[in-house]
């Protein structure tokens, strides 16, 4: 159904549809039309014009109704083209499946075959099958679908190659199941999508070939027609008769043409990252459209604050409101902690920032970010690539993700440095083995010229902070940057980050689902659910006396070493969907002290200043 509206939305790909629909149903109804009977020669009526004496579309050389025979002949055309698509993709995929299963000899052999053919000009080569088995439509059929065999077992077993050796086929020989099993319940379903994606854009190509056999007089025979046999019959009459020409040649252009727009729009709509639009090209700032005025600029003094911030993402019909309403603030050398169960919104709103959230599907719909006084969501682009990496620098879960591959992590921090101020590369790369060395690297210098496949996990997250400290920024925004290292580098990396903020007096918005590190690293924590902040404080204070039940629960899931015997809990439940939240407090479901208020109205963040909750019955706080 999904398929069908995303085609349906491809203006091209549903006028391709629609006229294809157009021909078939004329080519399936052409048995029930009041027409004449395409063979039936008049050699007195011969080359008439369209339009004259009833016949709509004139007659050819032997006075013969053109527009019967166009009907009968695209009614074949349609039929041989489509069965060899079929043919050529049942083998074709066989082939390439069973190639790219089984692989070693069985698939040289078989691969080494197809090229072979592949070898051969493909018309050439249906020329040849054609002489060797005789001229007549069947045959060119056959010739069609040989040649294109080949194309469907490159591709699939390309497919196949890579599923061939997942985790889930290997799952699936230990649970028992045999080779023919395997690839009927695992590796078909997987490779189903490009078969039929390379169906629907080689359809059109093989009505085009035999087409083209039958212009060269090896397909059709006379009297039966098909399009290929109407345009080779018409070309002797070029001059004196286009018409018998122009007839069959624009109805091959109307189908090919059709097959193709809706093939393309099958291919858009069967691929599932076009679909969530993973693969459209993001702006390079988040869209902002503000229903409301940003909240008035007053004098701030924060070198962050972020007022009423809205982000959302808008799929199809849907919206997903992953943030609903952020509010913080963050002075030079303080270390703000953002944490919350996966989902709750807080690498949306880290990314929000600095209109990094990839658009399309984000957009930003309402509040402020200040840095500097100066609010990022109003900034042109050049403003904000200054900012990003400058004075406000990101550091990223996983290293490996944001570190080019192919540059040596020395390079890609001299580009870092380069981008923003003008240094000799010299300069840029002392400055860059320095940090390095500051992040406590070992031999730094060799390290410098290391792949980032070279180096280990933590050493790669020491070089991600090393490459947001490169333009001594004043903030830097850690999202869950231990949480891909085991616990020991964890503590390291964690120790690295306590002493670079004194040093540096760096302040910080840490991202975390984790307690335990928010204890070790901030001055002050916000706890996010459901996009909004439920509760907020000092860490000692939240850790201490938590307010929010989520909040209470949330603590109650981190372990205590030597904290004697405890039952961990788990919180019920799971988060709502953010596309449909429910009305009043979002943990409401989730809450044993939810009551009918808790499920109505906004349920706003009250207190006094340092702590504040977004609770109708919060304990332990005095509001
Ligand atoms: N491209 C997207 N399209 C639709 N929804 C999205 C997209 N990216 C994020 N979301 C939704 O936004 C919400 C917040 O996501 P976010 O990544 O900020 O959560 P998080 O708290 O950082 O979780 P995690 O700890 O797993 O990273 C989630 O419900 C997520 O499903």
């Amino acid at each position: 159904m999904t398929a069908l509206k995303l085609i349906a939305r491809n203006h091209l790909a549903a006028f391709g549809g629609i006229v294809l629909l157009l021909v078939v149903a004329m080519a399936l109804l052409v048995p029930f039309l009041p027409i004449a009977d395409p063979d039936l020669t008049d050699p007195a009526n011969r080359l008439k014009r369209p339009f004259t004496d009833g016949a709509v579309l004139g007659t050819d050389h032997l006075g013969r109704d053109l527009l019967a025979r166009l009907l009968w002949g695209t009614q074949l055309s349609l039929v041989v083209g489509a069965a060899a698509a079929v043919i050529a993709a049942v083998i074709g995929s066989a082939i390439g499946i069973v190639a790219g299963y089984f692989g070693g000899r069985t698939d040289s052999l078989i691969m080494r075959g197809i090229d072979m053919l592949m070898a051969f000009p493909y018309i050439l080569l249906a020329l040849a099958i054609v002489a060797v088995l005789g001229p007549g439509l069947i045959n060119a059929l056959y010739a069609v679908a040989v040649v294109n065999i080949p194309f469907f077992a490159r591709n699939i077993r390309g497919v196949t190659v890579a599923l061939a050796h997942r985790e889930f086929v290997d799952a699936a020989r230990l649970s028992g199941m045999n080779d023919r099993q395997i690839i009927v319940s695992e590796i078909l379903p997987n490779v189903m999508p490009v078969i039929v994606i390379a169906m629907s854009t080689t359809v059109g190509w093989m009505i085009l070939e035999t087409a083209g056999l039958s212009f060269l007089g090896l397909g059709s025979q006379p009297p039966q027609a098909d399009l290929g046999s109407m345009l080779g019959e018409g070309r002797k009459l070029l001059i004196t008769a286009p018409h018998a020409s122009i007839v069959p040649g624009v109805m091959i252009f109307v189908i090919v043409m059709s097959v193709n727009l809706l093939g393309d729009g099958i291919r858009d709509a069967l691929d599932p990252r076009l679909r969530s639009g993973a693969l459209s090209r993001p702006a390079a700032a988040t869209r902002v459209d503000r229903t409301n005025n940003p909240p008035e600029t007053r004098k701030v003094d924060a070198l962050l604050k972020v007022e009423d911030l809205h982000t959302e993402f808008r799929l199809g019909s849907r919206t997903y409101r992953a943030v609903g309403g952020v509010d913080f603030e963050v002075r030079a050398g303080e270390c703000l902690g953002i944490v919350g169960e996966s989902g709750s919104g807080k690498s949306v709103t880290a990314l929000s920032l600095l209109g990094l959230v990839a658009s399309p599907p984000g957009v930003v719909t309402g509040g402020a970010v200040r840095v500097d006084g100066t609010d990022t969501l109003s900034m042109n682009g050049e403003a904000l690539r200054r900012l990003r990496g400058g004075r406000v620098a990101y550091v990223f879960q996983d290293p490996l993700a944001t570190l080019h591959p192919l540059y040596r992590v020395g390079d890609q921090m001299v580009e870092a440095i380069r981008c923003h101020r003008s240094m000799s590369k010299q300069a840029a790369w002392d400055h860059a083995v320095a940090l390095l060395e500051q992040v406590r690297i070992p031999n730094a210098a060799f390290r410098a010229k290391a792949y980032p496949h070279e180096l280990s996990g933590g050493m790669r997250q020491r070089v991600g902070i090393a490459l947001a400290l490169v333009n001594d920024p004043a903030l830097v925004i850690l999202d869950e940057p231990t949480t891909a290292l085991d616990v020991t580098v964890q503590a390291q990396v964690l120790a690295l980050l306590s002493d670079l903020r004194r040093e540096r007096n760096l302040a910080m918005v840490f991202i975390t689902h984790d307690f335990g590190v928010v204890s070790q690293l901030c001055d002050r924590v916000a706890v996010m659910y459901a996009g909004r902040i439920v509760e907020t404080g000092p860490t000692d204070d939240v850790l201490k006396t938590p307010s929010h039940p989520y909040t209470k629960r949330l603590i109650a899931c981190v372990l205590e070493l030597g904290g004697g015997r405890r039952v961990l809990s788990a919180i019920p439940g799971l988060p709502p969907p953010v596309d449909d939240l429910p009305a009043g407090c979002a943990f409401a479901p989730r809450c044993d002290k939810a009551n009918d208020q808790c499920r109505r109205g906004d349920i706003v963040l009250g207190g006094n200043g340092m702590r504040a909750v977004r609770c109708l019955q919060p304990e332990g706080l005095p509001i």
